[in-house]
């Protein structure tokens, strides 16, 4: 399995997530958002940071770059996309998901560890955590409250597309949402980061479930 993780000019988790993808074995590669081909990739991260100085809007000007063409036919083809902070920013620019981000309800920024629920457990992206299980991933951002209106909220309630829930709402998002994922199951966006969470050295190894739950749908070609 071959994953790409997206470099985006002012990305700054790129070097983090290829660090815990390649940690689990993953045979994974920087590629710029320049480039306009993914065909060879299994799997796609799209890392958090500052895309573009965070202008306009968090992920509205990343969404025009080259590379997103090519994340969008790979979305298209099932292949698996995973965007986290800035990179959950930029797949609801790009449209690829549901709703938007929006300035933290007490406008800041928010660097801290929080407590996250499993909402779904039978996902891509869960299936390596206990059902009942409260996991604590760190967060880093200023634009985290995730808002969607009535109708899509019903959707993706209604389809249990909401995957992690915040346990105390540190930003404002609408029903505690911290990650969801598209119809499909295979597009997936969430704030906290578990990649900051995968080695003991940073004293939180919450998030190798994370990687763990993808990894094995992948291998078994899920
Ligand atoms: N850690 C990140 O990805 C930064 C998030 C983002 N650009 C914000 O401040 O909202």
């Amino acid at each position: 399995m071959k994953a790409a993780v997206i470099s985006f000019p002012g990305s700054n988790c790129d070097f983090d997530m290829l660090y815990a993808l390649k940690g689990f074995g993953v045979d994974a590669q920087i590629v710029s958002a320049k480039h306009n081909d993914l065909t060879e990739y299994d799997a796609i991260f799209l890392p958090g940071g500052f895309s573009y100085g965070d202008y306009l809007r968090t992920g509205a000007v990343a969404r025009f770059s080259p590379i997103m063409s090519a994340v969008t036919q790979a979305a298209n083809n099932g292949k698996l996309i995973v965007g986290i902070c800035n990179g959950f920013q930029i797949l609801t620019e790009a449209g690829l998901l549901p709703g938007q981000l929006l300035t933290n309800r007490t406008p800041g920024f928010i660097c801290d560890d929080v407590a996250l629920s499993i909402a779904n457990p039978n996902t891509a992206y869960t299936n390596a955590y206990g059902t009942e299980e409260i996991i604590h991933i760190p967060v880093a951002h200023a634009e985290g409250n995730y808002y969607a209106d009535e109708e899509t909220l019903a959707k993706i309630e209604n389809n249990n597309r909401v995957v992690f829930r915040y346990v105390n709402n540190p930003n404002g998002s609408v029903h505690d949402i911290a990650g969801i994922m598209n119809e499909n199951g295979n597009v997936f966006g969430m704030m906290p980061h578990p990649e900051r969470a995968v080695d003991a050295v940073t004293g939180n190894e919450d998030g190798k479930n994370f990687f763990k739950s993808i990894l094995s749908g992948i291998l078994a070609g899920a």
